[in-house]
């Protein structure tokens, strides 16, 4: 692996930069696989009858075959002992943990060392998808909490929205807007988090290919980009908010000279954060107003380059005046056909996008400002449509923890459920007709409509698994 010469000489001087020994790791090359398991599917299995486990029980019995060992500064995280081929595991499909890398979960330190989780609080995920460090804010939050996850380009505000429903949450909203759009939200928001788009060069050793692109001339633009998405964007955070900044870019124009910008130029406080407790992490401090900044080097830490550091907003705002769009409620009708299917409780059921859609009722006017001021795609849980007095259930109510329990099911063993997830058809003779929930080990991945002599598989299309499968694939 041949590192760009001119980004050995540009981090000549920077904090915790030792050229021989980065050079070193990267020439290894040696892959470190991580995972962050999902507390909510935890229960959602508890309430499905099988056994409350604790996080480190339930994660063991994920992928029975590897060995797990927790990442020091992320309660749900854990290294693996092998990488499996996660596409031919039930349990990724049915969003039981998630595959990350291992420093951007340093991310959960900023939100517990400067926040009070348990209160309410309105975040928002600037640049999300494909949903990492989304889905980890939102094991986070409290369930009172909403998110904002929000991807400027369509087709990976798609793949965000997939990973989001995956994760069976309700108090998330997906949009796809550029970050000036959020100038209209001024005030609005406690935490913000922006893990900029950056020339990548903290990824090299999991990606050879990103080497090629790599110039300082980029740097420069990427570092141009991250000020413009900061500027547009910032008006949304309230005084007093939190700003989470994060790149996986090495460079100082993208990291400690944003810091510097930040204060120099936006007025925030740069808050620092504890890292006794973890070693090999550089808290480094910027040029000019010194900022406090972590640097995660792939030689001094189990996991690739990351940068993160953390603001206080200190100015104020003038709110704008929010004109929220008016609720298209369901019927009462509609609402007894659906009280079947999903617990009712604290939750309002809302039609949305030709759909209806369940989201926390505290979250209504926060909807409905959305949808008139951002290109709102998704929100709380798609329930499905109600057709000819029957509910056509969607796939996100099967992953969600707002299905109840009594929903018929089926459960299917290792094999049926690979072809399940291939959309093939299924060799399966469930006990009544109609919609029910298909499961593997207690965790539902999405329906199937049994007929009187064939079974109709329902999983959607656009997720299915395209590879074909060998017996060896999954415990590669
Ligand atoms: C580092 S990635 C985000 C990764 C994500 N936070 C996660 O943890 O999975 C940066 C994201 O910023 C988006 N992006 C690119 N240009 C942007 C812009 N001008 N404004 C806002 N976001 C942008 C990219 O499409 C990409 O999804």
């Amino acid at each position: 692996m041949m590192l760009p010469k001119e980004l050995l000489v540009s981090l000549e001087g920077v904090a915790g930069f030792e050229k021989e020994a980065f050079i070193a790791v990267h020439e290894r090359g040696n892959e470190i696989t991580s995972i962050r398991i999902n507390p909510a599917k935890k229960q959602q299995a508890t309430s499905n009858g099988q056994l409350a486990k604790s996080e480190a029980a339930f994660a063991d019995c994920l992928l029975p075959f590897a060995n797990f060992s927790p990442i020091p500064w992320c309660g749900n995280g854990y290294y693996l002992s092998q990488r499996p081929s996660f596409t031919f595991d039930p349990l990724f499909h049915a969003g039981c943990y998630y595959v990350q890398e291992a420093s951007s979960m340093f991310l959960e330190q900023a939100l517990k060392q400067l926040l009070n989780l348990s209160q309410s609080l309105k975040v928002l995920d600037l640049c999300a998808a494909p949903g990492g460090k989304s889905t980890h804010i939102q094991s986070l939050i409290s369930s009172e909490s909403l998110l904002v996850s929000n991807e400027v380009i369509k087709q990976r505000s798609l793949v965000l929205t997939d990973n989001i429903i995956k994760w069976g949450c309700n108090n998330v909203f997906v949009t796809n807007n550029d970050p000036k759009a959020f100038q209209k939200l001024s005030n609005y928001f406690d935490v913000m988090v922006v893990d900029a788009p950056c020339s990548g060069s903290g990824l090299f050793r999991k990606d050879e290919d990103a080497i090629g692109e790599w110039s300082l001339n980029n740097v420069q633009l990427c570092s141009q980009r991250q000020q413009r998405i900061l500027a547009d964007a910032l008006p949304a955070l309230k005084e007093g908010g939190l700003l989470v900044y994060s790149t996986c870019s090495y460079s100082q124009e993208e990291d400690e000279a944003i810091a510097d910008w930040l204060v120099r130029e936006m007025g925030m406080e740069n808050a620092p954060l504890q890292t006794n407790n973890f070693e090999g992490i550089v808290e480094t401090k910027s040029p000019q107003s010194s900022a406090a900044g972590y640097r995660f080097y792939p030689n001094k830490i189990k996991g690739e380059g990351f940068f993160l550091s953390c603001f206080w907003k200190r100015q104020s705002e003038s709110s704008g005046k929010l004109r929220p769009a008016k609720p298209e409620m369901i019927s009462a009708k509609e609402k007894k056909i659906l009280s079947e299917w999903a617990v009712e409780e604290g939750l309002e059921f809302i039609r949305f996008r030709d759909s209806i859609f369940a989201l926390p009722q505290k979250h209504l006017p926060d909807f409905l400002i959305l949808q008139s001021s951002l290109n709102l795609q998704y929100a709380g849980v798609q329930i499905g449509e109600v057709m000819k007095e029957k509910l056509v259930p969607h796939h996100a109510l099967a992953q969600s923890t707002v299905i109840k329990a009594s929903v018929p099911a089926t459960e299917l063993p290792y094999d049926e459920a690979i072809k399940y997830l291939q959309r093939q058809e299924l060799s399966v003779s469930p006990e009544t007709t109609g919609w029910q929930v298909v499961r593997y080990k207690g965790h539902n991945l999405s329906w199937m409509n049994a007929l009187k002599n064939r079974v109709n598989n329902y999983y959607p299309k656009e997720i299915r698994i395209l590879k074909q499968y060998n017996n060896t694939a999954f415990e590669k």
